[in-house]
């Protein structure tokens, strides 16, 4: 195996779920990694050791930052799709007026290599449009139309990333993850509010909660509840490590030959699908949470809920051929495992606090 070259990294968002993972990952391969992080959904203990953590806000990043970064992995973002609803302003400010400063930041210090995470709620509600293929695995040319402003912002900025990517000679990739899950190295999944239904499911299970509401089972999916691919976060963090060595500019992991097929090459602007490819649905992750837990995890049937669509599963072909990505850890019952181990240490911790 060859040697992967050390890089220093910027991480927008690295006090948050995804980004401390990836942060954990970078610094595993021995890169050198400063998190720029508000703190606003984030948490300070989120950020791993050995990371440098520069406490401020995207918006700001031309004071943050300077030259000698190799690339930005840019996660910060408010992601919660039901207050995106209820107030869209606040997102269209953060999620694209943000990422528009730190664009202009990154040019401005000579930043070339940015990895965006995106999103499948990107493609909105494509069971609905329906067709032969609704409910199919969905490649990156499935039509873009958001349901939310959460995922019309996240479009936005894959349109800003897009355009800057031609007009300044960015290398750019946009990850759009599904369903994130699972935990890595102590760090986890804590949104304070929780909307995500593995973490929900787990508290149940610890008896925070008292039952899980099941939004719907009237769907066109075997049980009539929805479908979804679970991605394991850690997974998921192999995915932008790929994505660096695909688009920094000198030969990182690949042989010659493989690394000039690979490569993103400035001005371009890769989008891939990450999950798995393969669907739980509602029910499915209930009964799994129940097995892992030992837990009772009483439900409730509740309303659907507003822009759910039925079926989002991925077919992530083109990180496979770009990136060289295959999911290792697709197991539902691991994944659920691994979110589980989390969520009991961070009890403990607290207990401890
Ligand atoms: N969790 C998922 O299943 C999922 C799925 C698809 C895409 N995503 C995307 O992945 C990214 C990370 O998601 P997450 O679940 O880790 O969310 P998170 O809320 O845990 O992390 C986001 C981090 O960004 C920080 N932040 C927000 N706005 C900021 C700003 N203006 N300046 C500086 N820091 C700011 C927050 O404090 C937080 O630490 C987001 O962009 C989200 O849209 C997440
Ligand atoms: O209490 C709950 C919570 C969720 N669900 C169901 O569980 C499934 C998964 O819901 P999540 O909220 O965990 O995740 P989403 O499928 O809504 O995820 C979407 O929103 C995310 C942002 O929060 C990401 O952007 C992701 O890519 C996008 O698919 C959905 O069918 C939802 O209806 C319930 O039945 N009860």
């Amino acid at each position: 195996m060859s040697e992967r070259a050390i890089r220093n990294y910027l991480v927008t968002g690295g006090a948050g779920y995804i980004g401390s993972v990836v942060t954990a990952h970078l610094l595993e391969a021995g890169h050198d990694v400063t998190v720029l992080d508000d703190l606003s959904t984030g948490h300070r203990a989120g950020v791993p050791d050995g990371a440098r953590f520069i406490e401020g806000r995207i918006q700001d990043a031309a004071r943050h930052i300077g030259p000698g970064y190799d690339a930005v992995l840019h996660f910060a973002a408010f992601s919660q799709v039901g207050e995106s609803v209820a107030d869209p302003e606040k997102y269209w400010r953060n999620n694209v007026g943000g990422t528009m400063d730190l664009l202009a930041a990154m040019r401005a210090a000579d930043i070339r290599t940015l990895v965006f995470s995106s999103t499948a709620a990107t493609y909105g509600d494509p069971t609905a449009r329906g067709g032969d293929s609704a409910g199919a695995p969905l490649t990156e040319s499935a039509a873009t139309a958001p349901t939310s402003p959460y995922g019309a912002s996240k479009l936005a900025v894959d349109h800003l990333i897009g355009g800057a990517a031609a007009a300044h000679g960015l290398a750019a990739v946009s990850l759009r993850y599904f369903n994130v899950a699972g935990a890595y190295g102590g760090y986890g999944e804590r949104h304070d509010p929780e909307s995500h239904l593995i973490p929900l499911l787990l508290q149940v299970a610890q008896g925070k909660r008292a039952a899980i509401q099941v939004y719907g089972d009237d769907y066109p999916t075997p049980d009539g509840t929805c479908v979804r691919d679970y991605l394991h976060v850690a997974d998921l963090a192999e995915a932008h490590l790929l994505a660096l060595d695909a688009a920094l500019p000198s030969p990182a992991t690949a042989p010659a030959g493989d690394a000039a097929h690979r490569r993103v090459r400035p001005g371009e602007h890769l989008i891939c699908n990450l999950g798995n490819g393969n669907g739980f649905s509602v029910r499915e992750v209930i009964d799994t949470v129940r097995k892992v837990t030992g837990h009772p995890v009483p439900e409730i049937l509740a309303p659907r809920r507003g822009g759910d669509p039925a079926v989002l599963v991925a077919a992530a072909q083109t990180a496979a051929d770009r990136l060289g990505w295959r999911p290792r850890r697709a197991d539902l019952a691991g994944i659920v495992a691994d979110a589980w181990q989390f969520t009991q240490y961070l009890e403990r911790t607290r207990e401890r606090a």
